[in-house]
């Protein structure tokens, strides 16, 4: 027991000024870690969201995006949470029915409304914004674009959102936010990256749109946009071709080879077997076509298919003019276009046919696409139904893919060597590749033009530091009571 006592007197350990020492001790690394980390972690994952909703030619879609709510300014950051696929038309399709044009857009609307949190409603801002589909609308008939515009705000403004107006973007503005959108998502902006052109093909335009070393903006200024993002100038070359979507594409293909107003037409681009009664004036019912409507023509013709691609290059190829040029170099119809430079993602339509055709990998040489499609065109339209079904657009694809190599090849120059340079793409890290992304970052001002200051260490290593330097910090402490060390002697083990 005695012996049990002096050991006990002889261990420091035990007396009570090293307990309170080492407790107080314990008590302030405790503390020292708590607060830094609870002072520098960042501000809890609030989350601020946009929508935005794109009005194509051929149909609505709505996006929902999401980002953290006190990061408004880093790039990566913002991603699509949802999107919804309006049901019906496009809203250039209600001219006659304006009305109907805003009811379109409830479904899709009250599923925004379930998704972003109530407390959110009247922060989030919503935009609508219409592409080719009301261009030509507004070409045609400017008060019938304007009724649709005022039947679909009413029906966006009574919904809890911040309702930001809705119009026609310019196609520019359509091919400078595809490019912002595809070199946003892949992170090539806040790092100063190259970045990569983007190719959109729609319903009613197509845009191509890249960055050109060799291109001022002097030679065409109407193809140049500016941008300064991050703290780097980007010199964009941009041009949308209204009329030269693939669904606008195909009617003046069709007006092509109609023009004599025939009853009955042989065409290449649709399988054999197919046949259709077409009516001329649907047929003809759009700015891109409506000059070219032959007089005298029967009510309707039968449309027939040949299931030639070569043929079909070649009807195709008359849509495109190659004659004039005042530029150094053009893509066609007398449009600027510099050398092609870089990568390239190509989206929307370009993407839905080339998944459908099995032809997305572009390390397939260009010679082999043309074959493939060359087989594919050939197969009669029995045998398609067969394997298919009656899905969408079955019957335009061998004309889709055809338009889509006529388009990249003749007329905006790819070859056979630049041809892998084009990724097909749907989404990039989970976000729509498109121009809504582009166009909500302009508006919210979150791509700043200057580099953001970023603090000089992440935040997991700000706080993995101060804990290891209070743990130094202790020990050294510890160290320096040495003095108080109980000595180091055999002690006999007591039982
Ligand atoms: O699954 C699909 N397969 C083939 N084409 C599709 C599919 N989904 C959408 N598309 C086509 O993509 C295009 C989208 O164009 P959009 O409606 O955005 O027109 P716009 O951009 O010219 O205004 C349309 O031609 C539409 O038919
Ligand atoms: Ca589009």
């Amino acid at each position: 027991m005695s012996a049990q006592r002096e050991m006990k007197e002889k261990n420091h350990w035990h007396k009570p000024v090293t307990i309170i020492i080492t407790v107080i001790g314990v008590m302030a690394i405790v503390a020292l870690v708590t607060v830094a980390v609870l002072q520098n972690r960042p501000l809890s994952q609030k989350y601020k969201y946009g929508i935005v909703m794109d009005a194509g030619s051929s149909h609505t879609a709505l996006y929902i995006y999401a980002w953290p709510a006190e990061k408004d300014n880093n790039t990566g950051r913002v991603e699509q949470t949802h999107s919804c696929k309006v049901k019906g038309p496009g809203i250039s399709s209600y001219a006659s029915n304006p009305s109907k044009a805003g009811e379109s857009l409830r479904v899709c609307m009250q599923e925004a409304k379930q998704l972003v949190p109530a407390n959110h409603h009247s922060e989030t801002p919503l935009y609508l914004g219409a592409t080719a589909g009301m261009r030509l609308l507004n070409l045609e008939d400017s008060s019938a674009s304007d009724r649709v515009f005022h039947a679909v705000e009413g029906a966006l403004q009574k919904f809890p959102f911040s309702f930001q107006g809705a119009r026609i973007l310019s196609g520019q503005e359509e091919g400078a936010f595809g490019w912002v959108t595809v070199n946003y998502l892949d992170d090539r902006l806040k790092q100063g990256l190259e970045t990569k052109g983007a190719l959109d093909l729609g319903g009613a335009s197509t845009q191509i749109s890249f960055v050109s070393d060799t291109f001022d903006g002097s030679e065409s200024p109407d193809n140049n946009v500016n941008f300064r993002l991050y703290g780097n100038d980007y010199n964009l070359y941009t041009h949308s071709f209204l009329c030269y979507g693939k669904d606008q594409a195909l009617r003046m293909t069709l007006a092509q080879q109609t023009l004599s107003g025939p009853g009955s037409i042989l065409d290449p681009c649709f399988h054999r077997g197919y046949t259709d009664t077409k009516n001329y004036s649907v047929l003809y019912d759009s700015p891109c076509v409506s000059k070219m409507k032959p007089q005298n023509a029967t009510p309707t013709f039968t449309h027939k298919g040949g299931g030639d691609f070569l043929q079909c290059q070649d009807v195709i190829k008359r849509i495109f003019n190659f004659t004039h040029c005042k530029y150094n170099q053009c893509s066609f119809n007398g449009i600027f276009q510099p050398f092609l430079q870089g990568q390239y993602g190509a989206f929307s339509a370009y993407y839905f046919v080339m998944d459908f055709l099995n032809l997305t990998d572009t390390s397939i040489p260009l010679e082999d696409v043309k074959e493939k499609l060359k087989r594919y065109c050939a197969t009669p339209w029995s045998e398609l139904t067969q394997q298919h079904g009656n899905i969408k657009y079955l019957a335009e694809y061998c004309f889709s893919g055809t338009y889509i190599v006529t388009l990249l090849t003749e007329g905006y120059n790819f070859t056979s060597q630049t041809y892998p340079t084009i990724k097909y793409i749907k989404k990039i890290k989970g976000s729509d590749a498109g121009w809504t992304l582009g166009y909500m970052l302009n508006l919210t001002n979150m791509i700043p033009a200057e580099a953001p200051d970023t603090p000089p260490l992440p935040h997991a290593g700000y706080v993995s530091i101060v804990t290891i330097m209070a743990i130094l910090l202790f020990v050294l402490f510890i160290v320096s009571l040495r003095p108080l060390w109980p000595r180091c002697s055999k002690q006999p083990h007591i039982i």
